[in-house]
């Protein structure tokens, strides 16, 4: 039996029975036999069925968010606000996947030569708990867009959610064995990995389930796209809008209560405006306002399980004893955990050289560009970077200097629909979102005529 157990409460929410080995025969071959007939729809056909999904998820924003909620803990303004940005990702698709896998003509010696963008098969989705919604859409819908179809094995904590995105599927009028869920645990993962009707496979997650899975997929030749973990900084050059980049920095660690993989981890600033930073910065936090995740107001809600916030706990103490200070927060109780600050954070403190998936900030300071560049880019992961500052000049100079996927200037790292988004080194491959995402599981088919 797989658990869901509400992390503000402890409560149990339900228990769900595993599917079977013949459970998931069928489901494969459900998977199969649709995706011979879904693969022949025409990109406006497909539309009509994403464009639905989108319309249901608006319709039923409340009860989606409310079990987001319950399940990971997520304040249900954040929950809702999760929901919607999953209805626009149906918009963006349903309005532009077309264009993007529309046949390329190449001249060659040939009467007519081009690339066209045929889709794989059924491809496994593997989605983590901490946007339960979000990151299945994000990955599903480009993935059924461009003619696929999708089995999804969701996180062990959030199987309510997943058993209502699959009803959200059919709710749509999407044919049967487009998009399914799957009632196993991580163990099961590579045995459906190993089937040979799953051509690719795609994860969000952590780097050893990230290694895991891709190892499967390398020995097996099939396709797969990783989006990791993340230490994303945030770096504030002395010229900044001091005002405007607190706000933001606050924004970029302390939404979904620092569970998020492009949260900004390490706050890295320039010397010369260090404690005046920090001052504006800590008292933002304190009015971050904690509390009952199901309330309105609530912006700091719970830990999505308690092991997690233990673990933050032992990077915090580590950051401590290599020298950093404690100026606000730092206290844990269960699956609640303090929105905290720590100042004057070593290069080789835990919380600056690993992920820390919590409502903890690490300040350190910087004093040259060139310094600032070599701190960001020794992380080992390359998520995202955000740079602070009002010359645009030194900004389109220091952006090709960074290793990360991304680099967002003045602004938070954030997903957009339009974006390509994914990471380098130890934060993964490939991309998702935008006409790159959806990109990724297709046969980029070369087509010569000849004539005589
Ligand atoms: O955990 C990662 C956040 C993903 C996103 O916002 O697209």
């Amino acid at each position: 039996m797989i658990k869901s157990i509400n992390p503000y409460t402890g409560e149990t929410i339900k228990k769900y029975r595993q599917d079977t080995k013949s459970i998931l025969n069928k489901k494969l071959k459900r998977a199969e036999k649709q995706y011979k007939v879904w693969r022949t729809h025409s990109l406006s056909s497909r539309a009509k069925f994403v464009r639905a999904i989108g319309q249901v998820l608006r319709e039923n924003t409340d009860k989606y968010a409310a079990m987001i909620t319950q399940e990971m803990g997520k304040p249900i303004s954040q929950a809702k606000a999760e929901v919607e940005k999953c209805a626009w990702v149906c918009d963006y698709y349903a309005d532009n996947a077309a264009e993007a896998l529309q046949n390329e003509v190449i001249e060659t010696d040939a009467y007519k030569s081009l690339v066209r963008y045929d889709p794989l098969g059924i491809i496994l989705g593997v989605m983590p708990w901490n946007y339960p919604f979000w990151q299945v859409f994000r990955f599903a819908i480009p993935t059924l867009m461009a003619g696929n179809t999708v089995l999804l094995k969701h996180a062990s904590n959030v199987m309510g959610c997943a058993e209502l995105i699959e009803e959200a599927f059919n709710e749509a009028g999407f044919p049967e064995g487009c998009y399914q869920n799957l009632v196993i645990s991580s163990k099961k993962v590579n045995s459906i990995l190993k089937d040979d009707r799953v051509k690719a496979v795609s994860l969000t997650g952590s780097k050893p389930a990230g290694s895991a899975v891709a190892s499967k997929a390398s020995e097996l030749i099939k396709p797969s796209v990783l989006e990791l973990g993340g230490s994303n900084a945030l770096v504030v050059f002395e010229d900044a809008n001091l005002e405007e980049t607190v706000k933001t920095c606050v924004q970029a660690r302390f939404q979904n209560t620092g569970q998020s993989c492009i949260a900004g981890k390490r706050l890295l600033v320039q010397e010369s405006v260090y404690l005046e930073f920090v001052e504006k910065f800590i008292t933002q936090v304190r009015e971050l306002k904690s509390g009952n995740p199901q309330d309105e107001d609530t912006f700091i809600g719970v830990m999505a399980r308690e092991d997690l916030a233990e673990e933050l706990e032992k990077q915090l103490e580590d950051s401590l004893t290599k020298g950093a200070r404690l100026i606000l927060g730092g206290k844990r109780r269960k699956t609640y955990f303090e929105p905290t600050v720590v100042i004057d954070v070593h290069k080789k403190a835990r919380i600056f050289e690993e992920e820390t998936f919590g409502p903890v900030m690490g300040i350190t300071p910087f004093k040259t560009d060139l310094e600032a560049i070599d701190l960001v880019n020794r992380s080992k992961f390359g998520l995202g970077v955000s740079i602070f500052t009002e010359d645009y000049e030194r900004a389109e100079a220091l952006i090709g200097q960074f290793d990360d996927g991304a680099v967002f200037v003045n602004e938070l790292v954030k997903s957009d629909p339009r974006l390509p988004f994914g990471g380098t080194k130890e934060s993964g491959y490939g991309r998702e979102l935008g006409t790159f995402g959806i990109k990724e599981f297709v046969n980029a088919k070369t087509v010569y005529f000849k004539k005589n």
